[in-house]
């Protein structure tokens, strides 16, 4: 559905995106990852048909980007990372403004006014004004107003930046939706953690070129089959070391502040015969917390095993 072969985009002297060969499949959310000026907006706005690539190719929907630029636009939907907003006008009118500019039937844009405007949870928003709305609330119109007409791939650069907790979990739930329709996805963002509860697989750039593709289901089964602990108390390494492993379920030992690190293939319950075997061993153990899994670190573990 989505696929570039060895697209390449030059600013000036900068590589911004060097030989990028992905390949997005029909229904599935693809989530692109990497900090800041990794060329994620630069491959998406290529995908959208506004940055022209510098060599390679890119198709969407079986269009060639630079070969037919109109059947891409009629294929996708794309929200830029950042956007305004016209003032003074209603989220209704909004999206009947983008249907119209699509050509779509006005009792067919009115329809989908509706129904979009309730499924991004702004159904009582319809008459207000658009630069009324929060920022978060803006983004799920932004979402809203890209399904106007109808198209098979939708492309969403950042979809959460720059918005608060809650409205970032609001606009979470509308992405994992998406699925729901059938669409295929790619998105953007920072941040690793984010991606993979709306994502199939991710892609994690860096410097401009597509350094891992895992999917998030492999990740899954290993965040969920190991924990990561940090232990602190008055032992030196060799003693924790030793004392430790001789639990079968602890998989690696490493030193961390004031103490250990532990990958434990353990449960929560199994968790406590560990603390008990470190204080029949006499180590007097002040900490014992189970840390958030370092998802970035496993992704790139994983890909580096060619494991993902
Ligand atoms: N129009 C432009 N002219 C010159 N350089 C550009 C242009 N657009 C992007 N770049 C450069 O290309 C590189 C990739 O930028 P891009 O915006 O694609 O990265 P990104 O991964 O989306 O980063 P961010 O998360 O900060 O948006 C950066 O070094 C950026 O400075």
């Amino acid at each position: 559905m989505i696929q570039t072969e060895n697209l390449c985009k030059r600013y000036g002297r900068h590589l911004a995106v060097r030989d990028l060969n992905l390949f997005v499949r029909r229904g599935t959310v693809f989530g692109l990852v990497g900090e800041n000026g990794a060329g994620k907006t630069t491959t998406l706005s290529v995908l959208a048909t506004l940055t022209t690539p510098t060599s390679g190719r890119a198709y969407v929907n079986g269009f060639e980007v630079m070969g037919n630029p109109a059947g891409v636009r009629r294929s996708i939907g794309y929200m830029p990372d950042s956007f305004g907003v016209y003032d003074d006008i209603s989220c209704q009118e909004y999206l009947q403004f983008y249907a119209e500019c699509y050509r779509v039937p006005r009792a067919v844009a009115e329809a989908r006014c509706q129904e979009y405007l309730d499924w991004v949870g702004l159904a009582d928003q319809r008459d207000t004004y658009v630069n009324h709305l929060s920022r978060g609330m803006q983004q799920r119109l932004e979402i809203a107003r890209c399904l106007m007409h109808d198209p098979p791939v939708l492309i969403l650069d950042e979809p959460t930046s720059g918005l608060d907790p809650r409205s970032r979990i609001e606009v979470r739930q509308v992405l994992k939706r998406l699925r729901e329709l059938g669409k295929t996805l790619i998105i953007s963002s920072h941040i690793l953690h984010e991606l993979s509860e709306v994502a199939d697989e991710i892609g994690m750039m860096r410097r401009g070129e597509l350094i891992a593709v895992a999917s998030v289901e492999v990740l899954r089964s290993h965040t969920s089959a190991y924990r990561r602990l940090h232990l602190a108390g008055d032992a030196d390494f060799a003693r924790w070391s030793a004392v430790l492993r001789e639990d079968p379920r602890v998989m690696d030992v490493h030193p961390a502040a004031g103490g250990v690190e532990v990958l434990y293939a353990g449960t929560v319950l199994q968790q406590a015969d560990l603390l008990a075997r470190l204080v029949r061993a006499g180590i007097a153990v002040t900490q014992f917390v189970e840390q958030p899994t370092d998802i970035e670190a496993l992704f790139l573990r994983l890909t580096e095993e060619g494991l993902a």
